[in-house]
């Protein structure tokens, strides 16, 4: 038998998707699935590319099917799974065979994994979906450079290009492969939560029916926000429902699923002390989503919400000015992160990175990696291209914001990148009056504006 050069066990969406794409690029890979029976029946549907695919029913079949040393990558489920795959792969490996986890694991884990594994061990993040996976996602890797090198030109080969630039790096050392996706997810989150705030301002404020959205999104895929996340929405604003003879999107639940990568982002934003209020607003909007039941006893106590007098191109231009701060606030937690773990992230290379294949891809991501080609510490915020839009289209959002909140409108990411904005662009800040307070009932000391002496109490009022 020929001997594959990688295996990948887990044949759910994206490992399938992963096994397919690494065959059209005519690399050989063995597969290894928990039920057996769908190892068969993704062999029998790779037409072709069964050629150049070797199915395994047992791990040490599996095993046995790959050159030395051995490359095997997990595609299954973050957390437990991924160390029971482990465990049980150990006792058919040596010691030079190297197990890469392409699931959307925690970087702790990943970190937690590195130390106690006596093997090679490599943590990458896979964004792009199924389709993606099977036609070029965009990969983040994190661990040794020398197991980076092992791996890299079939990573290479399988991952999505930007101008003929393939999307697939070493992010940093250890975790921070899946540390960088964990952001890029929570930079999701956010993006899809300002788009379906748009939404919801063209529907329950202008009374816009839902594939009239579809083109208004479509129109906006044509400009300044062209973007995966614009043109999906345009897609399934658009979809038609048989069964109802209307908008597929009008049939849809209200309630957002999550499967951790957002709220891991938020938790580690409090951790490293790093602002980001529009993703933590995008994370708590999903929660507060899935309270369907009483949202609709409050909707029945409160009253609804008013209509809305606002031009499409003012929307246009605030959800521009919402993208634009989300992301200013994901590289910077991305550059707190680098200091905080002793990572060589370069956020020109994540931005690089992301410009094709990922799901957060846009025409925005190709001038985020020049603004940070030419200053790498700067806050998007200040990069000169950046902050030109943000002047041109601050208004825009503070409008809609006005505009939403005076009609009950819910806009918690707008409204939490605005407030950002206005928090961070404010020399004298309001602190002082916290300073007083922690030292008025707990001593905690404050420094003078005036001379710069530290540890500095009252007196207060009633000293
Ligand atoms: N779906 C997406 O868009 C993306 C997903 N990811 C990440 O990729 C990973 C896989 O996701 P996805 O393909 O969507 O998941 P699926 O649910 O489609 O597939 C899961 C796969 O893992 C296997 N599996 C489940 N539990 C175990 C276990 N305890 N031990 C061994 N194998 C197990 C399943 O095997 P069986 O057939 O026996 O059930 C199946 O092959 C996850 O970490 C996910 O977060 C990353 C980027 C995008
Ligand atoms: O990683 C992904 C995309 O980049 C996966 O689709 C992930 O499942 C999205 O997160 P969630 O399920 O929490 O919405």
């Amino acid at each position: 038998m020929a001997r594959a050069d990688i295996g990948l066990i887990g044949l759910g969406t994206m490992g399938s998707a992963l096994a397919l794409n690494i065959a059209e690029k005519g690399f050989t890979v063995a597969v290894w699935n928990r039920t057996t029976e769908k190892t068969h029946a993704f062999v029998e549907e790779a037409g072709d590319l069964a050629a150049n695919v070797i199915a395994t029913d047992t791990l040490e079949d599996l095993a046995a099917a790959l050159k030395g040393p051995r490359a095997i990558i997990l595609m299954v489920p973050a957390g437990q799974p991924v160390d029971d795959q482990i465990e049980a792969l150990d006792p058919y490996l040596g010691p030079d065979d190297m197990v890469i986890d392409a699931g959307n694991a925690n970087f702790r884990d990943t970190m937690r994994r590195m130390e106690v594994l006596e093997r090679p061990f490599l943590g990458i993040g896979v964004s792009g979906g199924e389709d993606g996976a099977r036609h070029g996602p965009a990969i983040m890797g994190g661990g040794d450079p020398d197991l980076w090198a092992r791996v890299a030109p079939i990573l290479t080969a399988i991952a999505a290009s930007f101008e003929g630039t393939p999307c697939a790096n070493l992010m940093g050392e250890n975790g921070a492969g899946h540390f960088v996706k964990a952001v890029h997810n929570g930079i999701e989150y956010a993006d899809m939560q300002l788009i379906a705030e748009v939404y919801g301002l063209m529907r329950d404020g202008l009374a816009m029916e839902a594939p009239q959205v579809g083109e208004v999104f479509e129109g906006w895929n044509n400009g300044r926000l062209s973007s995966f996340l614009i043109e999906t929405s345009a897609k399934v604003a658009l979809a038609h429902d048989t069964a109802t003879d209307g908008p597929l999107l009008d049939v849809i639940v209200d309630a957002a699923g999550q499967k951790g990568t957002g709220r891991w982002t938020a938790i580690e934003a409090q951790h490293l002390g790093t602002p980001i209020p529009v993703i933590e607003a995008a994370v708590a909007a999903r929660n507060m989503s899935a309270q369907r039941g009483l949202r609709a006893d409050l909707a029945a106590t409160f009253g609804g919400v008013d209509r809305i007098d606002i031009p499409i191109d003012i929307l246009e231009a605030a959800l521009t000015c919402g993208k634009i701060l989300c992301y200013a606030q994901g590289f910077d937690m991305l550059r707190a992160a680098a200091r905080a773990f002793d990572w060589s992230l370069k956020p020109e290379v994540i931005a690089r990175n992301w410009r094709a294949g990922c799901i957060i891809r846009s025409a925005m991501l190709d001038d985020m990696a020049e603004a940070f080609e030419a200053a790498p510490d700067t806050t998007l915020m200040a990069a000169p291209y950046f902050s030109d839009i943000l002047s041109e289209t601050i208004g825009a959002l503070r409008q809609t914001v006005i505009a939403a909140t005076s009609a009950g409108l819910p806009v918690p990411a707008m409204a939490a990148a605005l407030a950002y904005f206005d928090t961070m662009r404010q020399a004298r800040g309001t602190a002082n009056m916290i300073q007083g307070q922690r030292d008025y009932f707990g001593l905690h000391g404050f420094v003078r504006m005036d001379t710069g002496d530290k540890d500095q109490h009252g007196p207060w009022a009633d000293d």
